[in-house]
């Protein structure tokens, strides 16, 4: 039975001593005492910043622990009444894994105990919200003045001196073993006296070198912590073990994101090219990615831990999709959140071009003055050709329609016209009427050079040509020729076939100073809105995905949207989509008597997609056997 508690096929029984500052919260409660107790003073800052590196000086051993305390409760000056104010605000610094596994510390209570330097008035109401038994907390207690200050501590208490610690659990008498988890030097010195069987060092909110290296274990969260020990616990796998590597300078807010849920984040400004990524990628379980890295069947093959990619982009030409399903990696990206940004690029590039700003602004660096009306026009009443009717080519319809422009549209999907855009049956229809052509397919590889000499001829002389879609479809030796022939007024050209991966790369193409030509360097959709909309976008599918199974707007899975896990624990299944395997599935469901709490199948093509929430007493036989299934591609499980 995958029954979860520590003494599994042992008699002993095991003990917990839990630290409470910067361990079982994010803080240290005096400092966060001090901001309270010291507003309003002067010298506030002064005195927070002593506070703080005293606390440091303490916790890393440099100065005894009495002494640190005397001299943080002078500097301190507070008064009873700010007590509540501290215990609301701790509560709202409980660390994340100690929050998400509450069960342990309720089903644990009798075990654990909250040994700390710091001061049962705050720790008590804390620790016992989540579960912690009062008579189990062993810590300090102020002593204030006849007016409610606070002046001292109980020096009676051996917690207020150096090796209390390691006295409280002398006393405590514990038969069996010891683990202690905690942030500093004082949870080490109970391990050194002899005490205790195990420290880990705990590095969740902080990390200190001199106690990092004295551990028996380090554990980056509680999790780690549960998972070393087999013990009851939120995550199924600690996050802290599972590697995001986040490339192109993905949002800020996407690092964040990743590193609030606990996992390990590495993050790198530039695209990698093959051989990097598959160097880079081998214990990576969340790859995320913009439009440059090309995600390849040999970088896949070298990715044995992949899970997901997310493309924080449009585009998902860069990734092999179906080498992702083949292998059971779900790919999302953001596929609206930056269409507003390329459609003002496209829109302010087409009035620049038709105007011939570009010449005439090179002049003026120049000190040339060349006032003249001679090929500048204004949009109004040309017609614009929309190359790809998709969810940038529609909005640039819409705004364009509103600045007076005649739409027309070429897609090979039959898509609905919106306004008074007027749909053209073929490309050469659409090309041979517009003044201004505008591209924005898909850069699916039947597109490469989609445009080239034939379509450039047939054009319409003095045609404004974008594209801010995807290098490769535009031919660029066809594009120069147009260009030095005069067949094209003016182009505003984003993308290329190849792209600098970083911007220490010297950007090289034909392009270069042709004139009239608007150059920039594939960011047509980076805007501060559109990065932070697709850097808080991308996670949440991400994070849906790992914690919950859900699948919705994936580009090559089969789209799940699944309730929240409650109560149950859940079992993925990704498969060869052949017929049977559900059948096979709940053939060892019903062996082994699981109670099935929920069960969700979704197929496309390629794979199967078996979501099964069950009961949380079940024999570890029931995951092998599910494993063992023929055309098994992955398997996950969630608690
Ligand atoms: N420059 C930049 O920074 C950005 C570029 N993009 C790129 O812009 C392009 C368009 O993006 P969305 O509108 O969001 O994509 P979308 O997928 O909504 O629309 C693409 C449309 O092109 C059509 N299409 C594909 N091949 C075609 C062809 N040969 N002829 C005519 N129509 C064709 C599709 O049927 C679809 O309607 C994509 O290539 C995307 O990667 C997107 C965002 C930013
Ligand atoms: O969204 C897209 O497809 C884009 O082309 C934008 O790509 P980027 O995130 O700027 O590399």
């Amino acid at each position: 039975m995958l029954t979860k508690t520590s003494n599994v096929g042992t008699t002993e029984q095991t003990y917990y001593i839990i630290d409470f500052d910067s361990t079982f919260t994010k803080v240290e409660a005096l400092d966060v005492l001090g901001e309270i107790s010291l507003i309003g003073r002067p010298d506030r800052n002064d005195a927070l910043d002593q506070i703080k590196a005293i606390t440091d000086r303490g916790m890393s051993g440099e100065i005894s622990f009495t002494e640190s305390l005397e001299l943080r409760l002078n500097l301190l000056k507070a008064h009873r009444d700010q007590l509540p104010a501290l215990i609301e605000t701790l509560m709202g610094k409980i660390s994340d894994s100690f929050q998400r596994n509450r069960q342990f510390l309720t089903e644990n209570a009798d075990h654990i105990f909250v040994v700390s330097n710091g001061f049962k008035e705050f720790i008590t109401p804390i620790v016992t919200s989540l579960g912690v038994l009062p008579e189990n907390v062993f810590a300090n207690t102020f002593v204030f003045d006849e007016t409610g200050n606070i002046t001292g501590f109980d020096n009676a208490n051996p917690l207020s001196a150096n090796g209390g610690k390691s006295q409280v659990i002398r006393d405590l008498k514990l038969d069996g073993e010891v683990y202690v988890i905690g942030d500093g030097y004082t949870d080490y010195e109970i391990r050194a006296s002899g005490l205790a069987n195990r420290f880990y060092a705990f590095t969740e909110n902080v990390i200190r070198p001199r106690v990092v290296e004295k551990a028996d274990f380090i554990a980056p969260s509680l999790d780690e912590f549960l998972y070393h020990n087999h013990l009851s616990r939120s995550q199924s796998y600690p996050k802290s073990r599972i590697k995001v590597l986040l490339l192109e300078n993905v949002h800020p807010v996407a690092v964040k994101l990743f590193e609030q849920e606990g996992f390990n984040v590495e993050i790198r400004k530039g695209a990698l090219d093959e051989e990097e990524l598959i160097e880079a990628i081998r214990d990576v379980s969340i790859l995320g990615i913009r439009s440059k890295t090309m995600v390849t069947q040999r970088v896949l093959e070298n990715a044995n831990k992949l899970m997901t990619i997310g493309a924080f982009c449009i585009g998902t030409n860069q990734i092999d999709l179906a080498a992702c399903t083949e292998r059971g990696i779900a790919v999302f990206n953001a596929p609206y959140s930056n269409t507003r940004s390329v459609v003002e690029l496209a829109i302010g590039e087409i009035i620049m071009l038709i105007r011939n700003i570009v010449p005439k602004s090179n002049l003026m660096h120049k000190g040339e003055w060349d006032k003249s009306a001679t090929n500048s026009f204004e949009v109004r009443g040309k017609k614009l050709g929309l190359v790809g009717y998709g969810n940038i080519g529609t909005q640039l319809s819409v705004v364009a329609e509103a600045l007076g422009m005649e739409v027309y549209f070429y897609d090979v999907v039959d898509k609905l016209a919106l306004g008074n855009a007027r749909k053209c049956k073929t490309l050469d229809e659409l090309l041979a009427i517009a003044d201004i052509v505008s591209l924005h397919t898909d850069g699916r590889k039947e597109n490469k050079n989609l445009i080239s000499y034939r379509e450039f001829g047939l054009m319409k002389n003095g045609v404004i040509f974008l594209n801010l879609s995807r290098g490769h479809i535009v031919d660029i030796p066809a594009l120069v020729d147009a260009i030095e022939r005069g067949k094209i007024g003016g182009a505003g050209i984003d993308v290329f076939p190849y792209e600098p991966k970083t911007n220490n790369e010297e950007f090289v193409n034909a392009l270069r100073n042709q004139p009239n030509v608007i150059l920039t360097p594939h960011i047509g959709g980076s805007t501060e809105e559109a990065q932070a909309n697709i850097g808080n976008f991308v996670p949440s599918k991400l994070l849906e995905y790992i914690n919950n199974g859900s699948t919705y707007g994936s580009v090559n899975f089969p789209e799940l949207q699944l309730p929240l896990l409650k109560g149950s624990h859940r079992l993925l299944h990704i498969h060869a989509n052949v017929p049977g395997i559900l059948a096979k599935m709940n053939t060892i469901f019903a062996k082994y008597h699981i109670n099935i709490h929920g069960q969700y199948l979704k197929t496309n093509e390629q794979i199967g997609y078996v979501i099964t929430d069950v009961a949380k007493e079940y024999a570890d036989e029931v995951v092998e056997e599910l494993k063992q299934i023929d055309q098994t591609i992955k398997f996950r499980l969630l608690y």
